[in-house]
């Protein structure tokens, strides 16, 4: 059966979220990639999100940098708003509270934040090669305080976009393309990422004052670690069910954003997600939206489509169409 027509029997009233185990992601055994890749094709045409373990990031890599944003996030706000994304070019730097709004209709999302692109870990200062290369081309910021807060973000920044790297192929075998075929389309891969601290929600129960609103992500997948034993992330399924995605020990979730959308036709599912803090406490995840370089033209790929279903949507370059979403959305 082509994916085409194997898409057209899925209903998407999922109740869970699968757990995809990515030891054998890199096997020198061609049939266990495959059977990886069968897998995430499944979640990724049911569901649109997956859990992720042996995914490789070091332990101590997630407890730096959830330690540096615990201290960052506690400084003055005016501190803060020194590097204010607004007044920082390129969409990098702090989001304070209400700020962000992504559900047109919200009265802005609960949530303050600081914002990433690509650097290496060595470079003390801008990295040229990858000056025009993204959405978010030009220099990150960092706050001066905490000490450290660099290293603890850019670490663990690299160990998740190795994460990514490991998935373009499983995604092109899981769409009956040559294994290879995202080489070289991620040579500079966009990586965005984003840390994001939510204060305890309180108060009367509005739908339009949430954590996040809903949303789907813009990129081809994002990888996020959401903080142990905080419930806040939801997931819509077809029957416009909210379904929980509690944070799982050892695990990262790994959704589809737009993009993917678009280059399988909607045969992969960019799911709608919400993230809702209503626990008491302050909850801290952090989403790395994971792309192709800029140049590349994304558009329906040929095993997507049929007479019984044509394209959705005609070409778009990956990196404009991600700096339009961003603007959309903090301005
Ligand atoms: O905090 C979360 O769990 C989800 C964040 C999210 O969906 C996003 O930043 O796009
Ligand atoms: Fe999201």
């Amino acid at each position: 059966m082509s994916l085409a027509e194997s898409a057209s029997v899925i209903d998407g009233a999922f109740q869970n979220i699968p757990i995809i185990d990515l030891s054998r992601a890199t096997s020198p055994d061609e049939n266990e990639r495959k059977g990886l890749a069968y897998q995430i094709r499944d979640a990724c045409m049911n569901v649109g999100f997956f859990y992720v373990k042996n995914h490789g990031i070091p332990p101590e890599y997630i407890v730096n940098i959830l330690e540096v944003n615990k201290e960052y996030f506690k400084l003055p706000t005016e501190e803060k708003l020194k590097l204010n994304h607004k007044t920082v070019a390129n969409f990098k730097g702090y989001t304070p509270l209400l700020d962000a709004n992504i559900e047109p209709g919200n009265r802005g999302d609960l949530h303050e934040a600081f914002q990433i692109g690509w650097e290496e870990l060595e470079a003390k200062a801008h990295d040229e090669k990858r000056a025009n290369d993204g959405a978010m081309a030009g220099a990150n910021v960092w706050p001066e305080r905490p000490e450290g807060y660099r290293e603890g973000v850019l670490k663990y920044y690299h160990a998740a976009v190795a994460v990514g790297k490991i998935l373009f192929p499983l995604f092109a075998l899981s769409l009956d393309l040559p294994e290879r075929y995202f080489d070289d389309k991620t040579k500079n891969s966009a990586a965005i990422m984003n840390t994001l601290h939510y204060p305890p929600q309180t108060g009367p129960a509005d739908d339009r004052i949430v954590g996040i609103g809903a949303h789907t992500d813009f990129e081809c997948f994002t990888i996020l670690w959401q903080q142990p034993g905080i419930q806040a992330l939801q997931v819509l399924n077809s029957q416009k069910q909210w379904i929980e995605a509690p944070p799982i020990d050892g695990t990262l979730v790994i959704n589809l954003g737009d993009q993917f959308a678009r280059w399988t036709n909607d045969i992969f599912k960019s799911t709608v997600h919400r993230a809702v803090n209503r626990n008491g406490v302050d909850r801290y995840s952090i989403p790395l939206f994971f792309g192709t370089d800029y140049d590349v033209n994304i558009e329906p790929i040929a095993s997507c489509v049929s007479a019984e279903r044509p394209a959705r949507y005609g070409p778009v370059l990956a990196g404009e169409y991600v700096s339009q979403r961003l603007k959309e959305m903090y301005y």
